[in-house]
């Protein structure tokens, strides 16, 4: 399913580029004066192959799961807050379902690893995998199938999307620990050294605690050495249920050629390793907000993605990509609702000559 799925991924076609730069640049405004949203709406548009984009149908996909490592006292909280906030979440009461409610996004909240029974939380959808992964910096976080399965939930998850007719999908994780993983990724993929993608996460006490932490991850990078040559093989070593199952996600999406709006620092990781796996991913990739978690900004330059919002959040669930989704709708009222200089058989005096901020470059 996942090999289906990728030979499935498409790169845009960017011959369309310059007829949607003409539109834009057509419509009644001067040439490049609104900025990001003129890239947001020429990259949707180019991902989704449609001239008369929309994003009224928005969900969010939040995937939770536990993990082995927190045994090595990484974190803020225990374990036991994953399932706690993933009933809030269901409950309408978590940062990421307030934020859907308040911009129109339906949220769908799926179990793929929590290490409790979650099996009485009627509007949590079950698709567990296990009680949690293994502790990476002893043995592999997951077997190779249970990774695979993680990436096929995601998968099955945008195909309902898609089905659904969704027009714009978002992520979200809840996963006590999952910075560490994340972490892991981006250092093994980017790659990059540990220190620097490695942060204080959901919290840590002092200095002290985050040393510990980027002392266990290089721990495990170097146990899992053999693994890191491949992606798939990274993220099953030093990954986690929820991470695969947003790497899934973005590998569906590209497929169906549904835009996603990635969350932080957690869904930088996933979509990274989605990326590594089929470069052609980044075309439906929107990345949200710039995650306060330090190796944000080293993923964010090594991708060369520019995130929309800049609001020092670090809390992760999709709050970030819930956020985001209305600037991008409000791009594709731009593009679809402003009226254009030629309908009103006026000339069009936008020169870029006039207006030298239009000839930036498209940085994604
Ligand atoms: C109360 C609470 C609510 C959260 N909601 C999201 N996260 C975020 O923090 C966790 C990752 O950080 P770390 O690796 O440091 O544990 C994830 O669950 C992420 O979604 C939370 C964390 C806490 C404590
Ligand atoms: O940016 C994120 O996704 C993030 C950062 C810290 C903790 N939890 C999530």
């Amino acid at each position: 399913m996942i090999q289906e799925t990728i030979a499935k991924i498409q790169p845009v076609d960017s011959t369309l580029a310059p007829a949607v730069q003409n539109h834009l640049d057509d419509l009644i405004k001067p040439r490049g004066s609104l900025g990001m949203l003129e890239r947001l709406a020429k990259r949707f548009v180019l991902a989704t192959g449609n001239p008369h984009p929309s994003a009224k149908k928005k969900r969010i996909c939040v995937f939770a799961a536990d993990h082995g490592v927190v045994d090595e006292g990484l974190t803020f909280t225990g374990s036991e807050f994953t399932p706690l906030i993933v009933g809030n979440m269901i409950e309408g009461k978590s940062g990421v379902s307030i934020f859907s409610q308040h911009v129109g996004s339906e949220l769908e909240v799926v179990d793929v690893g929590i290490n409790a029974d979650v099996s009485g939380m009627k509007k949590l959808l079950q698709r567990k995998i296990a009680l949690g992964t293994r502790n990476l910096a002893r043995e592999p976080a997951m077997t190779s199938d249970e990774c695979a399965r993680a990436i096929a939930v995601g998968i099955e998850r945008a195909n309902a999307a898609a089905d659904d007719g969704i027009q714009l999908l978002g992520t979200g994780e809840m996963g006590i620990g999952n910075t560490t993983p994340s972490s892991a990724i981006l250092a093994a993929l980017l790659p990059s050294s540990v220190r620097e993608v490695t942060g204080p996460g959901a919290g840590l006490k002092n200095d002290e605690a985050l040393e510990h932490k980027i002392e266990v991850i290089e721990r495990a990078l170097l146990l899992h050495q053999k693994a890191l040559q491949d992606p798939f093989q990274t993220l099953a070593a030093v990954g986690g249920l929820e991470i695969a199952a947003l790497t899934g996600l973005c590998l569906g999406a590209a497929a169906r050629r549904l835009p996603v709006v990635i969350d932080g620092f957690i869904a930088s990781a996933a979509a990274l390793v989605a990326f590594r796996l089929s470069s052609s991913v980044a075309d439906y990739l929107f990345y949200s907000h710039r995650s306060a978690e330090p190796g944000h900004d080293t993923f964010a330059r090594e991708l060369g993605v520019e995130p929309i919002l800049q609001l020092g959040m670090r809390l992760g669930e999709g709050t970030g990509a819930a956020l985001a989704m209305n600037i991008i709708e409000a791009s594709l009222k731009m593009y679809t609702e402003m009226p254009t200089f030629s309908s009103f058989k006026v000339e069009n005096t936008n020169h870029a000559r006039c207006f030298p901020a239009s000839s930036q470059p498209c940085v994604y």
